[in-house]
């Protein structure tokens, strides 16, 4: 057996604890996989005295993360404390210090993962990071390997857990926004806090990330166009449960088609609530898990499906890179480094194509449907189908538009508001997932 891999791990919270429960667990058949050892050599924390979910062996811990990354026998250090820093001087310090990393900080990944990928390939040390995206879900590594020959053109993922578990009970028990919350942080599944999920902070992150390995394009979480699920309404769950279709949040990568059908260079990502077709894979997609739909001119259709959140699933990620990094350093070689050689424009919101679903409130007389469908033309947009349910003061209208930019039919729905005929817009909701 060749001399053991030494591994830092930093942070022991829900992942970091599972990943150094693991690492004690499946050592033999780690040693076997990587052909050396894997030993674990020190695990940073914020207090020594902490509760922990694993127990870490004496004489581990440490308070002192630098001094355990700038250790010179560390090969490997795992980055599990999150955010921006100190994760991101850590990670560049064991880079420099000549150890290769793995990490599932999508946060840090998406806001300045140039800086990262830039001291591994100066360092010649790998940076990988399947976890950051859909937790044990293998999704990066197939975009950055498997499909490395073919033309991705879109990608449509549930990528965060927390709210696919609300719009799922929404749409199942007829729960507001505010009670399906309560209930997915009573489970454990969302944060005390969790702004970053219910207001898509979470997915912008992760779909930055999906947008650079499919497009090889350097894609941030600022250039990500973002709307939570906080004005989801059960009005609108239910607008989506009689159309046939459910609402979920998705994170869409595209590459932009001209009228022709030919791709263009630009691409949109953006990350917002959307109604989609019952039939379509995504929309079995229920409770806290996860899916990723690749689209590739090869390949066609593409679904991956699993646990997107959780310690044990997401240090399942962590540790199957850890055994690629680990394998490649014992083997003196490295992974693919970034991609990111199409330098494809990012579009903004507005000139993206996208599908609306609206649901007006109107007076029940002559002229009205005229009315509604003339401020649709107004703004050239063309009307897929237009339903009329109730009758006198209950009348509703529910249109679906076909594809037209997302300014033309926001002005649309602006000039809905201002109309005398028209009460109130009662569900304002994109579409995705239809063939137009
Ligand atoms: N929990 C999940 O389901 C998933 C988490 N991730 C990512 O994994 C990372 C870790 O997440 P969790 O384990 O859930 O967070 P956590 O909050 O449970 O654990 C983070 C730990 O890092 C410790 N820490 C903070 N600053 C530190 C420092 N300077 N030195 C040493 N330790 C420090 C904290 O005390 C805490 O115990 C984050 O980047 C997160 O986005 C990714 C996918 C899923
Ligand atoms: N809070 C996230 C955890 C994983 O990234 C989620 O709910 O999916
Ligand atoms: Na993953």
């Amino acid at each position: 057996m060749n001399s053991p891999l030494k591994v830092a791990v930093l942070g022991c919270g829900s992942v970091g604890s599972q990943v150094v429960r693991l690492l004690g667990e499946q050592a033999d058949d780690l040693a076997a996989r990587v052909g050396a050892r894997v030993e674990l050599a020190g695990v940073a924390v914020r207090r020594l005295d902490a509760a922990r979910e694993v127990d870490v062996p004496a004489g581990l811990l440490t308070t002192d993360a630098v001094g355990l990354v700038t250790r010179d026998d560390i090969d490997l250090v795992i980055e599990v404390i999150g955010g921006i820093e100190p994760a991101r001087s850590l990670i560049l310090a064991a880079l420099e210090n000549g150890a290769s990393v793995v990490t599932a900080n999508k946060a840090l990944l998406a806001e300045d993962g140039a800086t990262l990928f830039e001291a591994a390939e100066k360092a010649g040390r790998d940076l990988y990071y399947e976890a950051a995206v859909a937790g044990a879900i293998p999704i990066l590594r197939p975009l950055r390997e498997s499909l490395a020959g073919d033309k991705v053109t879109r990608v449509l993922g549930i990528v965060n857990g927390t709210t696919n578990f609300i719009l799922d009970k929404m749409d199942t028990s007829g729960a507001g926004f505010a009670d399906a919350l309560e209930e997915a942080q009573a489970l454990g599944y969302a944060e005390a806090d969790p702004t970053a999920d219910v207001e898509g902070f979470d997915a912008a992150a992760k779909a930055a990330i999906l947008a650079s390995l499919a497009f090889h394009s350097r894609v941030t979480a600022a250039d990500v166009h973002r709307e939570g699920i906080t004005d989801v309404t059960a009005g609108d769950v239910r607008s989506a449960r009689d159309m046939g279709s459910v609402v979920k949040l998705l994170a869409i990568a595209e590459l932009r088609e001209d009228a022709s059908g030919e791709a263009e260079g630009a691409i949109s990502v953006r990350v917002h609530p959307a109604m989609i077709p019952r039939s379509h894979p995504l929309a079995s997609v229920r409770e806290a898990y996860n899916a990723v739909f690749v689209e590739s001119e090869a390949a066609g259709q593409l679904m991956f499906y699993g646990p997107g959140a959780g310690g044990a699933p997401t240090a399942s990620a962590v540790l199957g890179d850890l055994v690629t990094v680990a394998r490649n350093h014992r083997q003196g070689t490295r992974g693919v480094g970034e991609s990111a050689y199409a330098d494809r424009a990012v579009l903004p919101m507005g000139e993206t194509l996208t599908r609306y679903h609206v649901a007006i409130d109107v007076d029940d007389r002559a002229g009205v449907l005229a009315a509604v469908a003339q401020a649709f033309a107004e703004h050239g947009v063309s009307i897929q189908t237009v339903r009329q349910e109730g009758r006198g003061d209950d009348a509703q209208l529910v249109v679906v538009s076909h594809e037209a930019t997302d300014a033309a039919l926001s002005a649309t729905v602006e000039q809905l508001r201002e109309m005398d005929i028209v009460r109130e817009v009662t569900s304002v909701m994109r579409v995705e997932g239809t063939d137009e």
